[in-house]
C-alpha cells in the first residue's frame, strides 16, 4: 500500500453482493470513511436501476463517508470522485490523452466508457444525509459486451485494451484514494467552485451538441457549462435549460 491518506479506512472482500450495498450495511457503525473494495461482486448495480457486470478483474469500490450535509451538497461528490478518478488513470497509464469526463459521472477513454459511479445516499435526519456511498466501477482489465449496455450508449472499453497498462483492482484503490483525499480536500476547504473549474477543463463534448434524455423526456442542445448546482446547462432553440439529472448522449 502506497501513500494511503490519512482517516480513511480500507476494507478487501474477496466476494460481496454489491460494495454499495455493504457501504449501507456497514455505515450506522462507521468510525470515519472508509473504502470497500470488491474483489468479486455478484451483483453490482449501475445507475437507474441497471446491472453493472464486473468480471474479475475489474474494481468494484465504494467510499462510504457520514458527511452532515444536505443532500444537495451530497450530490456534488461525484464530480470530487470524477476528477479523482481521472487523476488515478493518469498515475497509473502515465498518460492524460484520450481521457474525459462525461456529465454527470463517467469517465471516458479514447471515446468509450472506462469508469463509472454511482451516488447513493440515505436516511435523512435533521436536514442531512446519515450516509453517502460513492461507489465506483473500473473497466480495468475487462470491457462488458455491448449487449450489456443500451443502444446508442457509450461503449465500454477498458483501461488495458486502451493502454496496455496491467493494474490490479488493490493496486488502483490505493491511487484512486489518495486521489480522491487530495480533491475531497479541496472540496470541504473551498467549496464546489475549484472542483466544478478543474471538471469543466476536462469534460468532454463542452460546445457540442449533445442529448439529454430521461425517462420522461429528452432535450438536444449546445452544451454550455456546468452550473455551481452541479446541473447540465444545455442551450436550446427555447434558451437555456438547467437539466438536474439525465442519461447524455452524443
Ligand atoms: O451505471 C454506472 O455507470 C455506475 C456504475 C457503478 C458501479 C459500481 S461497482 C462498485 C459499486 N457497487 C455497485 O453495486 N455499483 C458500484
Amino acid at each position: 500500500m502506497i501513500n494511503w491518506p490519512e482517516g480513511y479506512g480500507r476494507r478487501v472482500l474477496a466476494k460481496v453482493d454489491s460494495t454499495n450495498a455493504e457501504a449501507a450495511r456497514i455505515a450506522p457503525e462507521l468510525a470515519g470513511p472508509e473504502w470497500i473494495l470488491g474483489l468479486r461482486q455478484t451483483q453490482g448495480r449501475g445507475r437507474r436501476g441497471r446491472a453493472w457486470v464486473d468480471p474479475t478483474g475489474n474494481f468494484a469500490g465504494t467510499l462510504v463517508m457520514r458527511p452532515a450535509e444536505a443532500p444537495d451538497q451530497v450530490a456534488l461528490r461525484s464530480f470530487v470522485a470524477s476528477l479523482a478518478l481521472y487523476d488515478a488513470f493518469v498515475a497509473v497509464s502515465g498518460r492524460s490523452e484520450g481521457l474525459a469526463l462525461k456529465w454527470p459521472n463517467d469517465v471516458l477513454l479514447n471515446g468509450g466508457k472506462v469508469a463509472g459511479i454511482l451516488l447513493e445516499s440515505a436516511g435523512m435526519a435533521g436536514g442531512t444525509v446519515s450516509h453517502i456511498a460513492i461507489g465506483i466501477g473500473v473497466n480495468l482489465a475487462h470491457a462488458p459486451g455491448t449487449e450489456a449496455v443500451e443502444t446508442q450508449a457509450t461503449p465500454p472499453v477498458s483501461l488495458l485494451s486502451e493502454t496496455g497498462a496491467s493494474v490490479t483492482p488493490e493496486e488502483f484503490l490505493d491511487v484512486l484514494a489518495a486521489a480522491y483525499a487530495r480533491w475531497e480536500t479541496q472540496f470541504v476547504t473551498y467549496g464546489f467552485e475549484p472542483i466544478r473549474t478543474a471538471w469543466l477543463t476536462r469534460a468532454a463534448r463542452i460546445g457540442e451538441v449533445i442529448t439529454a434524455r430521461t425517462t420522461r423526456d429528452e432535450t438536444t442542445g449546445t452544451f454550455e457549462t456546468v452550473d455551481t448546482q452541479g446541473n447540465l446547462v444545455l442551450k436550446t432553440a427555447k434558451g437555456r435549460v438547467a437539466i438536474p439529472a439525465a442519461d447524455i448522449f452524443f
